[in-house]
């Protein structure tokens, strides 16, 4: 597709037939006068009178069990950078509609305009009551960072940064099959990761936590590679100083096994992919335009495995094919965060699924007569159904397990044992 058909083709898909992607429905029959007795006055008051004496209730009688907010202040909106609160609605509906569409999940956006921060933490934790969990989106580092450890102090549903944790995630899960597939072993490869921001940083530290080693680590941001010897870092950025020997994205890159992108487009050089490590791999994450183009790894380096953000290539990475499916198993338990032990059951459970054989009707939603664990598949579909019950079903448990649910596991995850 050129990009003016593209161009076209997206303002049309979102201006018709009605503006938008999303739209509320109700769902009880609201036809009678007995049906409006009791949906609102005076029945309402009821279910109003069973809350206030027992807030547990609101998961009984209203949506919020099932609810979650898409959460932005627009100040990263995908690789875009800083558009605005308005800018950024186009993707938190599309958020929303992806929650609903893969784990049936109700989701409404929301776009905050704030002065500082607290500005923007209060806003949030004022409303955070009405939801089952917070989505936060597209909220540029640091200020994230804070944002999200306060408002997880001030919530009691799960408040989770999805740059942050369903990138990382992701693309763990990714990075180990490809590796896997490559036949190297993680604990000995070098790594470089472009990008030091919300995603870079929660990105850079599941992946130590699963097995990369910090020596063999390299993070990168606009000035070069995080070392000691920078007076510019941020506290997250210094725990992963690297003293021993690459200070540009190019010294990084010669003999680099893995490279992660979660920074903007076309940043990395023809050159720096021909200098990494033989069967190496490259996950060019930045949204909608990668760090490196597809067709130029092909035609250099045919024998580096390649994924990218976007779904016309193959090997999508994408967080979309963590947050639905995590938010699904949360709100099913009811947990009251999303611990480490549910996002490595997350990771898990999405690294597993693409070891699978791929049902046909998988390959055939995305194009494609048949899919196999391989270079050119390293990641399931968010097409395919089985993300949700595998990953729901795997946080939900480590949430029970962990001792942050409100809710026993639901008879559905226990029908298939
Ligand atoms: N595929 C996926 O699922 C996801 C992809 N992403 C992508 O990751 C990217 C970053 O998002 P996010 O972390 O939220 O944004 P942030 O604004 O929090 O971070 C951006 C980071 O990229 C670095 N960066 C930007 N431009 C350059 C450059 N020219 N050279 C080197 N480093 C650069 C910044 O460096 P500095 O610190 O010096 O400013 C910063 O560390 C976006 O493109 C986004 O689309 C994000 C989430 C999910
Ligand atoms: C996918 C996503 O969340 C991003 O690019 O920001
Ligand atoms: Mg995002």
């Amino acid at each position: 597709m050129t990009d003016k058909i593209l161009h076209d083709a997206a303002l049309d898909y979102h201006a018709h037939p009605t503006p938008g992607k999303i739209s509320i429905q109700i769902t009880k029959p609201a036809d009678t006068s007995h049906d409006l007795t009791l949906a609102y006055s005076p029945g309402v008051a009821e279910p109003v009178r069973e809350i206030a004496k027992n807030p547990e209730d609101a998961y009984k009688y209203t949506i919020k069990g099932n609810l979650v907010a898409v959460i932005s202040n627009g100040t990263a909106i995908l690789g875009l950078g800083n558009l605005g609160p308005l800018a950024s609605k186009p993707v938190m509906e599309g958020k929303a509609l992806l929650f609903k569409r893969f784990a049936n999940v109700d989701a409404i956006d929301i776009e905050v305009k704030h002065k500082d921060i607290d500005d923007f933490v209060n806003t949030v934790a004022n409303i955070a009551d009405t939801f089952g969990g917070i989505n936060l989106e597209d909220i540029k580092a640091p200020e994230c960072f804070e944002i999200e450890s306060k408002l997880k102090k001030l919530c009691s549903i799960p408040v989770f940064h999805d740059d942050q944790h369903g990138t990382a995630i992701v693309t763990t899960a990714g990075m180990l099959n490809a590796l896997q597939l490559q036949g190297k072993k993680v604990e000995d490869c070098r790594v470089v990761c472009l990008g030091a921001g919300a995603a870079g940083i929660a990105c850079s530290t599941f992946l130590l936590e699963c097995g990369v080693k910090p020596e063999n680590f390299f993070m990168i941001d606009r000035h070069g590679v995080i070392r000691s010897d920078r007076t510019d870092l941020n506290e997250q950025k210094k725990k992963f100083i690297n003293d021993t020997g690459p200070k540009t994205l190019a010294e990084a890159m010669d003999g680099a096994d893995a490279f992660l992108g979660v920074s903007g487009p076309n940043l990395v050089t023809k050159e720096e992919i021909l200098s990494m490590a033989p069967k190496a791999v490259i996950l060019a994450c930045s949204n909608p335009d990668p760090e490196v183009s597809p067709a130029l790894v092909q035609e250099v380096r045919p024998d580096i495995i390649f994924g990218t953000g976007r779904s016309d290539y193959p090997n999508q990475i994408n967080n979309v094919i963590c947050f639905p499916f995590l938010f699904r198993g949360a709100l099913d338990v009811r947990a009251t965060e999303i611990n480490l032990e549910m996002k490595k059951a997350a990771m898990n459970a999405i690294r597993l699924l693409a070891q699978e054989p791929v049902p046909e009707e998988v390959a055939h939603a995305c194009g494609e007569d048949h899919f196999e664990f391989g270079p050119h598949y390293i990641m399931p579909k968010p097409v395919d159904h089985r993300l949700y019950s595998w990953v729901s079903k795997a946080v939900a448990e480590a949430a029970v397990k962990s001792g942050v649910a409100r809710a026993p596991l639901p008879d559905h995850y226990l029908e298939n044992e």
